[in-house]
């Protein structure tokens, strides 16, 4: 640090600080203590939800979490390691917990925003993007709150519906295993939720002026896929059909494969709605299409209580990690986590009124794509521009902050663009 702190910026109230594994956790501490705490009085509220602490609670720390955010209304998640039977003998973990995220989402609903972060100098893999693609992926259930079951012999599996109201059970056969078994899953949605995740997407597209694709395999999952985009058209004739032909705007559901070809060939510029699988895949493709997952800020809005929890979508990063174990440099890309960290402070002032919390994260953003553009990059960018030079994980952290200071004392001795500090 070079200069002195101008005065930090006080939060009227906190954000709830969702702690994480691996280098991903490595990076968002770099980035609170370097490059945040320098300019604001953070205010946090956090837990731990590493994976061992998770299996040290039982979980119970995932739930104290969700119960503040749902207080709070405002989160900064970390990724987390969900362990399957390999991690829980890597870590000696005594349960095999759900992931967080879906536990997570499961008590928030909504959608999660991701949508790739556009820097000068880094061309896309996808020669023909110039425009982002935003992936609205739906935040509640199908293969993240399943039942998904191994049977070792045979044996007949059906699907049973017991109606609250005591009405005839409906049963359906969905295979006879033969004495070698196999493996059977059990998922649901909600039409409430379905259709919350539809408004949500129109109410972006109408925001950012795009259009919007529902992708689904309807033609496949008949009454399943078949909900969605019932959902979504009734959502779009009952509210949005005259607003999106005034913006000149479209809707349109499209089978997935279709949707996921259009992609490649368009120059980008719309909301693709996904189911959530769906777009927890493809937000890595659009991620990597236009240059690293490393490059991709993600916003869940609720659909319940106006909670917003922001992230990066990619994961731990274990590869890097063990590098950064060993003592040796490590150039994961820190810049989705950075907007993690302005996509909450930014919110936060938005909640509370604090433009000066606003403009700490503009100047954390902007900061970050100045200096890509000067050509300060970590070694995925590297990669992707053919060039051997590339900055340290923590050379590239400490090169944003040094430019944070540079604006935000900027402003402060401008009295026109200054604001308030609270
Ligand atoms: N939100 C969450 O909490 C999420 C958690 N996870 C969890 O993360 C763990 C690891 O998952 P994994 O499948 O390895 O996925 P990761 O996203 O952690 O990493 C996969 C690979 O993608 C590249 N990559 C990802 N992020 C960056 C970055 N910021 N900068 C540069 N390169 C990057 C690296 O490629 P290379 O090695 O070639 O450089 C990396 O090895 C799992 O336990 C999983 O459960 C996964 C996704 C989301
Ligand atoms: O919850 C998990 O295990 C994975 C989450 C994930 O991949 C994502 O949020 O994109
Ligand atoms: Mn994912």
């Amino acid at each position: 640090m070079t200069s002195q702190p101008s005065t930090p910026v006080t939060m009227v109230k906190p954000i709830v600080e969702i702690d994480g594994d691996e280098m991903a956790r490595v990076m968002m501490h770099s980035i609170r203590e370097n490059l945040v705490r320098w300019h604001v009085a953070l205010d946090l509220l956090s837990f731990d939800l590493s994976v061992t602490n998770r299996d040290a609670t039982q979980d119970a720390v995932t739930r104290e979490a969700i119960d503040a955010l749902l207080s709070a209304k405002v989160a900064v998640k970390c990724a987390t390691i969900t362990a399957d039977r390999a991690k829980a003998r890597e870590f000696g973990l005594r349960h095999l917990l759900p992931s967080p995220n879906a536990t997570i989402r499961r008590r928030l609903g909504g959608v999660d925003f991701r949508e790739p972060i556009l820097a000068e100098g880094i061309v896309p893999l996808v020669r023909g993007w110039d425009q982002p693609i935003v992936i609205a992926r739906h935040a509640h259930a199908d293969q993240y709150l399943a039942q998904d079951l191994r049977v070792e012999e045979a044996g007949t599996a059906s699907l049973v519906f017991q109606p609250a109201t005591g009405g005839p059970t409906v049963v359906r056969e969905i295979a006879t295993f033969p004495s070698s078994g196999g493996v059977l899953l059990g998922m649901y949605n909600y039409i409430e939720s379905i259709e919350s995740f539809a408004k949500s997407c129109f109410e972006m597209a109408l925001s950012r002026r795009m259009p919007v694709y529902l992708s689904t395999k309807s033609t496949v999952l008949q009454s399943y896929d078949g909900a969605f985009v019932e959902a979504f058209e009734r959502v779009f004739a009952a509210g949005y059909h005259a607003a999106f032909a005034e913006a000149g705007l479209r809707y349109e559901h499209r089978l997935i494969d279709d949707v996921v070809a259009y992609s490649v060939r368009s120059r980008g510029g719309f909301i693709w709605a996904c189911k959530n699988y769906d777009g927890d895949v493809q937000s890595d493709f659009v991620a990597q299409g236009f240059g690293s997952p490393g490059m991709m800020r993600a916003a869940l809005v609720s659909s319940r209580e106006g909670a917003m929890l922001f992230e990066a979508p990619h994961g731990t990063i274990p590869r890097h990690f063990r590098r950064h174990q060993r003592g040796l440099p490590t150039s994961s890309n820190p810049v989705a986590s950075i907007f993690a960290w302005s996509g909450a402070l930014r919110e936060r002032g938005k909640q509370d009124g604090s433009e000066a919390l606003r403009g700490v994260a503009d100047a954390m953003e902007q900061a970050t794509l100045d200096t890509i553009a000067a050509g300060t990059v970590t070694g995925d960018l590297a990669a992707i521009r053919n060039e051997s030079d590339w900055a340290t994980t923590d050379d590239f952290i400490a090169a944003v902050a040094q430019r944070v200071r540079g604006l935000l004392s900027a402003r402060t001795q401008d009295p026109i663009s200054s604001g308030s500090t609270t």
